[in-house]
């Protein structure tokens, strides 16, 4: 097959450029990500390059995965040895072989967000200022925005009295993360520009290896990510960069638009390529995002056509709250299924993830399965957690922040007193708490259960470690069943405790595919892969459903048909993008909402809306009149909840057992179960070959075998 056939021109031209840089500068859905994925099968099947010398950022891991597999489908199983993957995720590999450099051990473990605010929380309480004054996450926003431009704590700047506090706590939390050999998310790019900033022999090395580098979604990178490229790339200076001004959407996590600008400075003789069609919404789609984002002013300017003339008109739904909102949405998928399209062609987009509440309600209740993306991570749960905090203890014995978690969980006696004389001893002696509780025979002013405590656990952790070697699953279960979290869990016999325990249950079979998918029972790898773990990893994209997400997490991606939700100002574009003037952001991300669409959107909004148990009325979103009239359908109506719901209400009065009644999805069932009454009627009902499953009567739109469908 002749890869060029399936590219236009100017895409073409972009693949061909093969020596020195070149940026691709081009709107939604122009084929941006699909050209980075050819040229990169063009390098490897007719220019001879090694996929080994492949090195391709992309914004998620899903998408790395993604692109991943198109190329082997294109140039065969070699394609394993390219290095495809997020900024974070081709950090770690870079220190990983490289940390030592800078003082750290390569058993270094990665600390997410929780981790962080703990160890601030720490710190504040050392320094004893008022925990309520100085809350950690004051600090972790101060220092995490420093990191992404670049700012270690001898960089800082700001004298003034907050100012100066910050430089306390970020010069102690980065001396504290290094004795605890740990790195934070921005450290892993901070880390890795300081490592190649410093190390000219590395740096030189990475150049000789990778002699082409590939970058999705450029104008979302931020200062440090973008010097990490610059570092990355040789003299030669292959570099490809794909992005769209108009997609910026991550100023807040410092994403710095002028990356883009400066590439021509940075990258003499950069070619530069334009798209202009888009290959995926119609028309009327795309004159609705070009006319909502010719509003915003700092913008290079393009326009998109595509050849999909016709198309459907844009509806806009003004619903009366949030609740109808989502009711609505369901309809309307309802009504897509009906045309032919299946559930996963369908995608709720909102601004935050609070609103996916009632959508997730909605959709229940009307039978419709789906996915949520985002929400309470699996490797945020207090039982992953603690057995987390084991294996990390067994991998890092330094780090004490994951021992303190489990020093005394579950419970042997090692109480406060005990943890502070332990910790004590550790800051005495210069060892790490783990060293403190092997010495726990010496340490004065322990009670006697402490002391004999503490040896058990040193020993119970050596034991862990003399494990090494073992298949992972099996050493996982291990540390859950000999820390006797899992004994624990199990006496409790509370369904919250049987959660927990099929969570860890989960978390020993995410251990098993991690090996077989990797093929390596290494601890520090997997620790390392969860700690990256991002919200796609944990949706279920084989599942089938309706996908529920927000707007920066549909990024890159496309569905046929697309609702977008909850315009009001205030929610979209947020509150706090019009007290900071950055309403041109929430434009943008408007834009990547829009483009979404295939072939169907829809744009929606609440009269009213409880958030946080406070109902406010917000007045229409301005993105909304944005929206030339023309594109907008007359009708706005698929069908008026209040009548669906009222509807509904008549079909399913008297609903008796062994009744049959028909569901609009699941077709003609028999009521097995009916509870409650009134509107919390809930009907269960079996569906010949379709499973058994409840609704709540009044929205399941049940219609009887009289009436007929
Ligand atoms: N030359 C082409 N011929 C046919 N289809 C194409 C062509 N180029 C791109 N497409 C299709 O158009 C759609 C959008 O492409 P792609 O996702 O690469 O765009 P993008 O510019 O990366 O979009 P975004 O800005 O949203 O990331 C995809 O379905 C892709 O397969
Ligand atoms: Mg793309």
């Amino acid at each position: 097959m002749n890869l060029f056939d399936e590219l236009n021109e100017p895409q073409r031209q972009a693949c061909l450029a093969t020596d020195g840089p070149v940026l691709v500068l081009a709107g939604a859905g122009s084929g941006k990500t699909r050209t980075l994925t050819y040229r990169i099968a063009h390098l490897i099947q007719n220019q001879g390059v090694h996929p080994g010398q492949i090195l391709a950022f992309t914004f998620t891991n899903k998408a790395a995965r993604e692109m991943k597999n198109r190329i082997s489908v294109l140039v065969g199983p070699d394609s394993r040895f390219m290095w495809i993957g997020t900024f974070h995720s081709v950090a770690v590999r870079i220190l990983r072989e490289n940390i030592r450099h800078l003082g750290y051990d390569d058993r270094f473990v990665v600390y997410d967000t929780d981790d962080t605010r703990s160890l601030l929380k720490d710190i504040v309480r050392e320094f004893n200022w008022d925990e309520k004054e100085w809350p950690p996450s004051l600090f972790q926003t101060a220092i995490s925005r420093a990191k992404n431009k670049f700012q270690g704590p001898k960089q800082w700047t700001d004298t003034s009295f907050f100012g100066e506090r910050v430089r306390q706590v970020y010069e102690r939390y980065q001396k504290r993360l290094k004795d605890l050999n740990a790195l934070d998310f921005d450290d892993l790019i901070f880390q890795t520009v300081a490592l190649l900033d410093t190390h000219p022999e590395v740096k030189a090395q990475y150049q000789r290896r990778f002699r082409h580098v590939l970058v999705d979604e450029y104008q979302d990178t931020n200062l440090a990510q973008y010097q990490m490229v610059r570092h990355l790339v040789g003299p030669e200076g292959n570099l490809c960069a794909v992005g769209d001004d108009d997609q910026s959407i991550y100023g807040w996590r410092g994403a710095d638009m002028r990356n883009i600008l400066e590439f021509q400075r940075d990258f003499p003789g950069a070619t530069i390529v334009r798209l202009e069609e888009n290959y995926r919404s119609t028309q009327v789609i795309l004159d609705a995002a070009n006319a909502v984002v010719r509003n915003n002013r700092e913008r290079l300017g393009k326009e998109l056509w595509t050849e999909k003339k016709n198309g459907e008109k844009i509806r806009v739904y003004r619903a009366p709250d949030e609740e109808s909102e989502a009711w609505y949405a369901a309809e309307v998928i309802h009504e897509a299924v009906r045309h032919g399209h299946k559930l996963s062609d369908c995608a709720i987009l909102y601004r935050t993830n609070a609103q996916s509440r009632a959508f997730e309600m909605a959709m229940s209740r009307a039978g419709i399965t789906y996915r949520l993306v985002g929400g309470k991570r699996f490797y945020e749960r207090k039982e992953v957690k603690d057995v987390l905090a084991y294996l990390r203890v067994v991998f890092n014995p330094a780090d004490d922040m994951s021992l303190l978690r489990i020093i005394n969980y579950p419970r042997r006696g090692i109480g406060d007193v005990a943890q502070r004389r332990l910790r004590e001893y550790a800051l005495d002696q210069g060892v790490s708490l783990a060293g403190a509780l092997a010495a726990a025979g010496n340490i004065e002013g322990l009670s006697a259960q402490a002391r004999r405590a503490s040896l058990e656990l040193s020993e119970l952790l050596r034991s862990f470690q003399a494990q090494d070697g073992q298949s992972l699953a099996d050493r996982v279960r291990h540390i859950a069943e000999a820390s006797h979290i899992m004994t624990q869990l199990r006496q409790e016999r509370t369904r919250e405790a049987d959660d927990r325990l099929e969570n860890i249950g989960e978390l020993i079979s995410e251990a098993k595919r991690f090996e077989d998918e990797q093929g390596t029972p290494d601890l520090g790898e997997f620790l390392g892969w969860v700690a990256l773990v991002s919200d796609w990893d944990e949706t279920d994209e084989d599942a089938g459903g309706v996908w529920l997400m927000t707007v920066h997490s549909a990024k890159g991606l496309e569905f046929p048909v697309v609702i977008v939700a909850g315009l009001e100002e205030g929610v979209f574009p947020h509150m706090r993008s019009m007290d900071e003037g950055t309403v041109e952001e929430e434009r943008r991300l408007m834009y990547v909402a829009l483009t979404r669409a295939q072939e169907e959107l829809y744009v929606t909004y609440a009269e009213t809306r409880t958030i946080l148990g406070r109902t406010t009325a917000n007045p229409v979103s301005r993105f909304i009149k944005e929206i030339p009239e023309e594109l907008v359908a007359k009708s706005q109506r698929i069908a008026p909840p209040d009548r669906a719901l009222s509807g509904a209400n008549r079909t399913v009065e008297g609903l008796a057992l062994g009744e049959k009644v028909r569901h609009p999805r699941f077709g003609w069932g028999t009521i097995v179960a009916v509870r409650g009454d009134g509107d919390d009627t809930e009907v269960t009902i079996a569906f010949p070959g379709g499973g058994v499953r409840s609704f709540l009567a009044k929205f399941a739109q049940l219609t009887r075998e009289e009436t007929g469908a």
